[in-house]
């Protein structure tokens, strides 16, 4: 087991006091969501004016669903991000294109609800530079995430791949600490678990969930 500081992402960020407290309390992803359905999501003028708040050293993740060329360019021309989250149906070679039509990193989300959606996993991981393995949304769910559900994270114990990856659904600052240790987990992605209200953050909440997993031991 070795201790190391797990690397936290706070997505779904609208307001400066929440930027303040997510980035205070050391995370190392802060999320803008772009898909006007979530109520995390925000403008580009608006997260333009939060992502100046973010020190370099912060990753700034652009969270987008199955996102037109159109919108891709028009949330880049305006923010700074230094990633691209993709978290919708696209293919292995809409990834591919993404990722030369922003210069950016990609992070691909993969739903996981059974052992048979692992593959998936695998499918992603030669294209995308960094996976997010999520749980996968109910069934005519409006959000692909954000829903504060959780699967099994005994499916990911003792398993690799070959690029970094990012554990997240239903993530709490109760819960964090004991996922990062089932699954291994060196990084972890959390939005509705550190909320009073859905797209409501709780700076106290951002905080818990980040000290929660400082210096927890991991396989
Ligand atoms: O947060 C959203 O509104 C959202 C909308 C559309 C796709 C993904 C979204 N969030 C991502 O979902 C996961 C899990 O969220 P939660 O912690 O279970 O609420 C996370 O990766 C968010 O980035």
């Amino acid at each position: 087991m070795t201790s190391s500081d797990i690397r936290v992402k706070i997505c779904g960020l609208t307001d400066p006091g929440d930027v303040a407290a997510a980035v205070g309390g050391g995370a190392a992803y802060i999320g803008f969501v772009f898909f006007p359905k979530s109520p995390r999501h925000v403008a580009p003028s608006e997260a333009t004016l939060l992502a100046a708040e973010i020190p370099p050293g912060v990753a700034k993740v652009g969270l987008f669903v199955d996102p037109s060329d159109d919108l891709l360019d028009e949330v880049l021309e305006a923010v700074p991000l230094d990633m691209v989250q993709l978290h919708g149906a696209e293919s292995p070679e809409r990834v591919t294109a993404v990722s030369n039509r922003t210069g950016l990193p990609v992070m691909k989300a993969v739903g996981v609800r059974d052992a048979a959606d692992l593959s998936g996993i695998d499918t992603y991981s030669t294209v995308a530079d960094l996976l997010l393995i999520d749980a996968k949304p109910p069934e005519g769910a409006a959000l692909p995430g954000g829903n504060g559900l959780a699967f099994d994270w005994a499916l990911l114990s003792g398993r690799r791949w070959a690029v970094p990856w990012m554990l997240a659904g239903g993530l709490t600052p109760e819960n964090a600490a004991e996922a990062a240790r089932l699954t291994g987990a060196r990084q972890l992605d959390v939005s509705s678990g550190v909320e009073s209200a859905p797209g409501k953050k709780d700076p106290e909440r951002i905080r818990a969930f980040l000290s929660s997993v400082h210096g927890v031991s991991l396989p």
